[in-house]
């Protein structure tokens, strides 16, 4: 499929094609007004109330500047004492001192307000991410979406309220200041807000070039944190010493921050450009109104009080204004940036829906794979092609087959986690496909190669997903024999299973696979399905683990999937696979006795250990 091949310039064309109208627009502004607003209500109606009152505030300053030069000029006339000059100052001083803390309130505030709209976005961002189904991560057009998602979901929701409230104290302010100019000159109010216009014509523009870089730049980010990662990364660090990887890497990381750097010179240029032409218009206004100003002094049309409280509200218009548009700019930016996060919500939301069903049986009697064809995004080879195997309850059924023929697909379509592109697996006759994915995942445990270790306490790394209790736990660890390697650790099963946190411990590779082990045998599931679960013991744990088997499954079924026949040979079914098909089924005599691929591979293997040394 061809997703896996979007490159930037399509994806900025997929995320122009979701551009809005100003319908849209304000539809955003309710939601993500409406999301800072459930996300911390009291601090919302907070900010709201000092946005408010920090613009009356500001017309109460110019007022009050009237008021001390009506006094001022009126003590220098002789009408008036000195004295008099003292309750206009003392309201001026107390009006600057009220906005300069209304200021600070409301930075901390937005901090907070920011952190709690952050958590809740993150909330439904990750819910998201982890509803969607597997096969988007096969999808390099999806890794860009969900790290724009990642850098703009927690800060754009807010960065619009803010925008609105920035808006909406803006004109409050420009309304009280404006009245009161319209008081001293009228004529200089219309003047003023003409200087909004450039702004406006501006802002637009320059929200839309600041998006469209951000999309064309993702897949570079991505190689940027993808390359940090590498070079920063524990796993990585033994790696990337002993293959000497340091200084390639970091000319690759070098390289992709050149063209980034380069491509961002550019963009700045534009967006300064733009934002000069959008200033310098505004300052032209701000000058003919100043102009304007002068020719109503030298004809006498204003007192010297009145011009000074005309320049001083002028210049504070002038401010209001710069904001209120300044405002509109961050709501359309940011505007932009958040229906890009709501697309990418609605398919999580939509995963969601899709996963309900009716809920998957507690146990069954047989599971038949039936014709099962499975393409990977992108492929141009199926990896399962018509594949069909069946088995009953409490067998132990193998898989095994070369590199790349087609297990661990298989592996993922039995578990739920891809639907087949054709075919059907049936659970006593009924189609996977129809049941809740929730459900059935909780039927089923699965424990894959390069299966996770989380750095959580030993004991949530066997409870994984399941309701705990220490007890069962410790069974689990037992069945596997891991018991031994936890029981020793400082804080036992309580002890954080990675050095990355205060007080952790490292796991060896074949110790770790018995914990992974016991998280299969913990989750109490009719069908367990084990890819490569003994790579890494040695010998003896890989026999007592098979001879003990049966009686730790309990009735359950298993699939396992291994490279190893010794392991296999007991198995009550063995599938081999070639290809994507299943090519021979059967137990391990009657697959010896055929001849075929199997016979073939276990020879060989068996062949290895028994030739003479020399
Ligand atoms: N995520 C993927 N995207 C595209 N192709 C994939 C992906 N994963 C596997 N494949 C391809 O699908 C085919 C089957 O792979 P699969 O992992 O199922 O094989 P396997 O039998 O489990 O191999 P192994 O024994 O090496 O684990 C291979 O050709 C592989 O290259």
């Amino acid at each position: 499929m061809a997703e896996d091949f979007v490159d930037p310039v399509d994806l900025r064309i997929e995320a122009r094609a979701g551009r809005r109208s100003p319908r849209r627009l304000l539809a955003l502004c309710r939601r993500s007004t409406r999301l800072v607003r459930e996300a911390a209500p009291r601090s919302f109606a907070a900010s709201v109330i000092l946005q408010v009152a920090a613009a009356l505030l500001l017309a109460g300053q110019v007022w009050s500047v009237k008021l001390l030069l009506d006094a001022i000029l009126a003590a220098s006339d002789g009408g008036a004492s000195v004295a008099s000059l003292v309750w206009p100052v003392a309201v001026l001083a107390a009006l600057t001192a009220l906005t300069a803390l209304t200021g600070s309130v409301q930075s901390y505030l937005s901090r907070y307000l920011g952190e709690r709209v952050a958590r809740s976005m993150w909330r439904h961002v990750l819910g998201a991410a982890t509803a969607v189904p597997l096969r988007s991560f096969e999808s390099s057009a999806f890794y860009d979406r969900l790290r724009r998602v990642q850098t703009n979901a927690v800060s754009r929701p807010y960065q619009v309220t803010r925008g609105i409230l920035t808006t909406l104290g803006a004109a409050v302010s420009a309304v009280a200041v404006g009245a009161t100019l319209v008081g001293i000159a009228p004529v200089l109010l219309p003047l003023l807000l003409l200087g909004g216009v450039p702004l406006l014509l501006t802002s637009r523009r320059e929200s839309h070039l600041e998006f469209d870089f951000d999309v064309a730049q993702t897949p570079n980010q991505r190689l940027r944190a993808y390359l940090t990662h590498v070079l920063t990364d524990r796993d990585a660090a033994k790696e990337i010493r002993a293959f000497d990887l340091g200084e390639p890497l970091g000319h690759r990381m070098d390289d992709a921050y050149g063209t980034f750097l380069h491509d961002l010179g550019r963009h700045l240029r534009r967006r300064t450009l733009l934002s000069s032409v959008g200033t310098l218009g505004t300052a032209l206004v701000l000058a003919a109104t100043l102009g304007a100003l002068v020719v109503l002094i030298s004809r006498g049309e204003l007192g010297v009080a009145d011009a000074g409280a005309a320049v001083v509200a002028v210049r504070m218009l002038q401010g209001q204004i710069q904001s209120m548009f300044g405002g509109v700019q961050s709501v359309f930016e940011s505007g932009l940036f958040l229906d890009d996060v709501e697309a990418f919500l609605r398919t999580g939301v939509a995963a969601g829906v899709e996963s309900r069903g009716f809920p998957a049986p507690e146990r069954f009697d047989r599971v038949d794979v039936d014709d099962v064809s499975f393409t990977y995004p992108g492929a141009s080879t199926p990896a399962l092609d018509g594949v069909s195997l069946g088995m009953t309850a409490g067998e132990v059924v193998a898989i095994v087959g070369e590199n790349g023929s087609g297990k661990t697909t298989l592996a993922k379509v039995l578990a739920g986690l891809y639907e087949p592109d054709e075919g059907v697996v049936r659970w006593d006759g009924v189609d996977q496909a129809g049941m809740d994915r929730r459900s059935l995942r909780s039927r089923i445990a699965v424990i894959f190669q390069d299966f996770v270790r989380y750095a959580l306490p030993a004991s949530e790394n066997i409870s994984a997903g399941s309701e705990h209790d220490d007890a069962r736990v410790r069974a689990a660890a037992r069945a596997t024999g891991a018991d031994r390697a936890l029981e020793g650790l400082p804080d036992g099963y309580a002890t954080v299973l990675s050095r990355l946190f205060r007080g952790g411990r490292e796991l060896s590779g074949g110790q770790w696979q018995r914990v992974a082990l016991a998280r299969a045998y913990y989750r109490d599931a009719p069908l367990v399905i084990l890819d490569e679960p003994t790579s890494a013991l040695d010998p003896r744990a890989e026999h007592d683990l098979f001879a003990s088997l049966r009686d730790v499954l309990a009735g359950r079924t298993a699939v396992f999937i291994s490279h190893r026949f010794s392991t296999v040979r007991s198995a009550d079914r063995i599938f081999v696979m070639d290809a994507g098909r299943v090519v021979e089924a059967g137990d391990h005599d009657t697959l010896m006795a055929l001849g075929g691929l199997y016979a073939e591979l276990f020879t060989i293997q068996a062949a290895a250990y028994s030739e003479p040394t020399a």
